[in-house]
């Protein structure tokens, strides 16, 4: 499947096909997002700024992995309706100057995180009533993982790149957002993160992901690209590293390509 937008019309509802939840049992619980979205007092947009979210619904890259998901902007996303949750994600990123080895430019530090599960994802997660809008769901949720360092983050609509979303095995609306920070910021949220609420619990650590290919052809991306991802991570980290620019699409191409091949 391309990345092209595709319509709304989600299509016949399938019955409930839950899987076992692997959250933690403090979190099972929560209620999640399923007010009438469409009716909700959020501010909308009506869409994504060519520079930022442009290429989002674009790039041709392969999604083999996220069967039937649909790729949607936020305002399209609200317009969903009840019964759909909404979790949001954020790609944190800033420039750096250094290089590998004294020779192989690191481009930009991008944040990942280790999860409980052993997957690699974004920091973020599920939307919640109480929650004013989508963005103070994902301020929350960046708190909780990232800790107090995460507080002046203030993510906002315009850091929307994009959503996806899918009728099983539950009604998921994936957002993804993109925040560019300086490093010494960037260094800072590193430094604070094991003092949040769910440093050694949810999230095991933070990891940067390596944006260059050694000369060998393997090491760098294509070798972290091969790692486990949680559900549109993976597909949501190469579209934001295109989008954004920060490794040239060619590139990015293939890392994907010789990630797949089995290294
Ligand atoms: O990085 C990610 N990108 C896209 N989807 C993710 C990512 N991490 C988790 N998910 C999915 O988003 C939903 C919320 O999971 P998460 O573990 O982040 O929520 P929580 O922190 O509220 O428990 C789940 O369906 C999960 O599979």
């Amino acid at each position: 499947m391309g990345w092209g937008l595709r319509s709304l019309r989600p299509g016949p509802r399938r019955p409930a096909e839950r899987p076992r939840s692997t959250r933690p049992a403090h979190k099972r619980g929560r209620a999640c997002l399923r007010v009438p979205l469409a009716g909700a007092d959020w501010p909308r947009r009506a869409s994504l700024p060519a520079e930022r979210g442009g290429a989002w619904g674009g790039a041709p890259m392969e999604v083999a992995a996220m069967g039937e998901s649909r790729v949607v902007s936020r305002a399209e996303a609200l317009e969903l309706g009840p019964g759909w949750r909404h979790a949001c994600h954020a790609l944190l990123y800033a420039p750096c100057p250094g290089r590998l080895f004294g020779r192989v430019p690191l481009r930009h530090a991008v944040l990942m995180q280790m999860r409980f599960d052993g997957q690699l994802g974004f920091p973020g997660g599920f939307v919640d009533p109480r929650d004013s809008s989508l963005e103070a769901g994902l301020s929350r949720e960046l708190r909780e993982e990232l800790g107090p360092g995460a507080a002046p983050l203030s993510l906002a609509e315009g850091d929307h790149l994009g959503a996806r979303f899918a009728e099983t095995p539950q009604r998921l609306v994936a957002h993804f957002y993109a925040k560019r920070l300086s490093l010494e910021q960037l260094r800072a949220l590193e430094e604070g993160a094991t003092k949040a609420a769910d440093h050694g619990l949810e999230v095991l650590g933070l990891v940067r992901v390596p944006l260059y290919t050694l000369r060998d052809g393997v090491g760098g991306l294509p070798t972290f690209l091969s790692n486990s991802f949680v559900a549109s991570a993976r597909q949501q980290l190469l579209q934001a590293l295109g989008a954004l620019g920060l490794v040239p699409e060619a590139e990015l191409r293939r890392a994907d390509a010789v990630s797949r091949k089995g290294l």
